[in-house]
């Protein structure tokens, strides 16, 4: 079978990865979410239907993609978990649990997947390490101490893999963590380097911060980067700075809130786009943007495309040592922004909207922002970026001082006070948009009028818009051209998870898993009793789900 035959995988089958597989978060280094299988298309997708499914055996939020290599499937569960399937049948092969320590403390309890590497895959864990794993047996080949988790340190993303080397970033901007980005021998674990993404005394940007605060200054770096291959250099999205009421870290706080461009070999920073400045309001800019080969305003542009957590839609040019602004318009109702300085690509903030300490202040949209951590996705044929948005959400907080404690929460207010309002008047919260990135303009929308909507969206060359996200635990496919809504089920749970196509021995299935928590669980817990009728019921627990066209 597939695993006694494992397929070794190399810098060029990840470069260029076969239309039938899915080693990489996104797919692809360029980050943009897209298959080019068209198998199943508008026309055949009704006829979807389940063909195997798969218990993990844990609650929590399931957001991982299932990982693709020549028919086996890896799956990452929270609770620092790895199962290896038969991708066409749904045969066990093995399965690997970490033993987490009892006093861990997870506050955000996930794992989005499994990076690979010749005959091994790469598990990132929330107790903070980096676990090598045999690819055919499951068997630990090393396992490397990033950090202390006891220090607030945790790991929940899926490692790149560049040239031999596994990139991870660390997570702990609610607990006064200094964030960084590290890169590991594939074979042996060994740390090559670590890049903070606060810089330190005597390095250019320390004098964006006052004193120590760079020090627990946050710009934790919890997800995925991107790739470039022609110009060897990563984009790596950077997290909130901390804690969150502005006033408490002075400065613009690089490189909060911001995209790094590093070099995969050494670390070194080549340039950096600070998304924006003196972050107050827990907007992470984690999710890495998309490289895109864009024709705008008469010529081809190697951009960078963005919908911010800060409620902006980003395109950026990649330039080998400068990220430029190009343009950026909100993508929901924000009143924190006024504008952006055209030159610059600064926004510019309205003071009333801006978190401090010892008042509360309200601002659009909530904390989890326009689009929190859930990709979106950039269809090759259609030309369109998909964005998981979140509308009519606004939120505040009443800013407060306190003490860091290593390893508690620094939030910089109660955890209670976090408030998630719904517009008055407003008729959906979840809404997936499609944007055309050339023109700025929204080419259609589907809302949903009693759920938010958080899960990744995957787009297919057989025109298919793939998207779970909501409390109805629905999994659904949308025509790429058009937003109509062409197939839905039910699952057991509801999806956070990033779907997937891949294919085996000619045909082709698409793949997600189902199970619900983290923080699509507490923004449905912040709504209860704010939205008449809103299905507050999700149940957890997680499952494989593996679709095809009945025959
Ligand atoms: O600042 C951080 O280090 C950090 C880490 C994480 C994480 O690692 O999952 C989240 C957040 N922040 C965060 O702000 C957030 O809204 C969030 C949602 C989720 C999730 O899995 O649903 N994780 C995280
Ligand atoms: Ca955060």
């Amino acid at each position: 079978g597939p695993i006694e035959n494992y397929s070794p995988v190399t810098a060029e089958r990840l470069k260029n990865p076969e239309p039938g597989n899915w080693m990489h978060y996104r797919r692809t280094y360029d980050g943009q979410g897209y298959s080019p299988l068209d198998q199943i298309n508008t026309s055949n997708v009704k006829n979807l239907v389940p063909v195997w499914t798969f218990s993990t055996g844990v609650v929590e939020g399931h957001e991982a993609p299932p990982i693709i290599n020549n028919g086996v499937m890896f799956v990452a569960t929270p609770m620092g978990q790895v199962i290896a399937l038969n991708a066409k049948t749904g045969d066990e092969y093995w399965r690997y649990k970490r033993q987490l320590p009892d006093d861990l403390f997870q506050l955000h309890p996930t794992n989005r997947g499994v990076g690979l590497w010749e005959d091994k895959l790469y598990l990132a864990t929330t107790d903070d390490h980096l676990v090598a794993l045999d690819a055919k047996t499951g068997k630990v080949v090393w396992d490397t101490k990033v950090q202390d988790y006891k220090k607030g340190q945790y790991l929940t993303l899926m490692p790149l893999v560049v040239d031999g080397k596994v990139i991870v970033g660390g997570s702990g901007g609610e607990l006064g963590v200094r964030g960084y980005v590290v890169a590991f021998d594939a074979n042996t674990g060994k740390e090559l380097w670590r890049t903070f993404t606060i810089p330190g005394t005597g390095e250019p940007g320390n004098e964006t911060w006052k004193g120590d605060d760079w020090k627990t200054g946050g710009g934790s770096a919890w997800m995925t980067g991107n790739y470039d291959p022609d110009t060897k250099t990563v984009y790596w999205g950077t997290g909130n700075a901390a804690p969150w009421p502005g006033d408490t870290h002075p400065g613009d706080n690089l490189y909060t809130s911001s995209v790094l461009a590093l070099d995969p070999d050494s670390g070194k920073m080549k340039t950096y786009f600070q998304y924006h400045q003196n972050d107050s309001w827990d907007w992470d800019e984690v999710d890495a943007p998309m490289l895109v080969d864009l024709q705008r305003d008469g010529r081809t542009i190697k951009s960078l495309i963005h919908p911010g957590r800060n409620a902006i839609f980003w395109i950026l040019e990649r330039k080998p040592d400068s990220i430029k602004y190009v343009a950026g318009w909100p993508f929901v109702h924000t009143d924190v922004w006024k504008g952006i300085e055209p030159e610059s690509g600064k926004p510019i903030v309205d003071p009333a909207r801006k978190p401090v300490i010892g008042k509360r202040v309200e601002f659009c949209p909530s904390l989890w922002g326009g689009k929190d951590w859930p990709s979106a996705a950039y269809s090759q044929k259609t030309g369109l970026v998909y964005v998981p948005a979140n509308e009519n959400f606004c939120g505040g907080f009443t800013g407060e001082k306190v003490p860091l404690v290593a390893g508690q929460l620094w939030l910089g207010t109660k955890p209670e006070d976090i408030g998630l309002t719904p517009r008055p008047g407003a008729t959906h919260f979840g809404e997936l948009q499609a944007w055309d990135p050339a023109t700025g303009k929204k080419a259609w929308s589907h809302n949903f009028p009693k759920s938010h909507l958080f899960g990744s969206v995957t787009a297919t060359a057989g025109d298919l818009i793939l998207v779970g996200g909501t409390n109805d635990r629905m999994f659904r496919a949308f025509h790429a051209k058009t937003g109509e809504l062409l197939w839905e089920q039910k699952t057991n749970s509801g999806i956070m998870g990033m779907p997937i196509a891949y294919e085996v021995d000619g045909t082709q299935y698409i793949a997600v898993q189902s199970g619900w928590g983290v923080d699509a669980q507490r923004i449905q817990d912040a709504l209860v009793g704010k939205v008449p009728g809103l299905e507050n019921n999700v149940p957890q627990g997680g499952v494989v789900w593996v679709f095809a066209v009945r025959k």
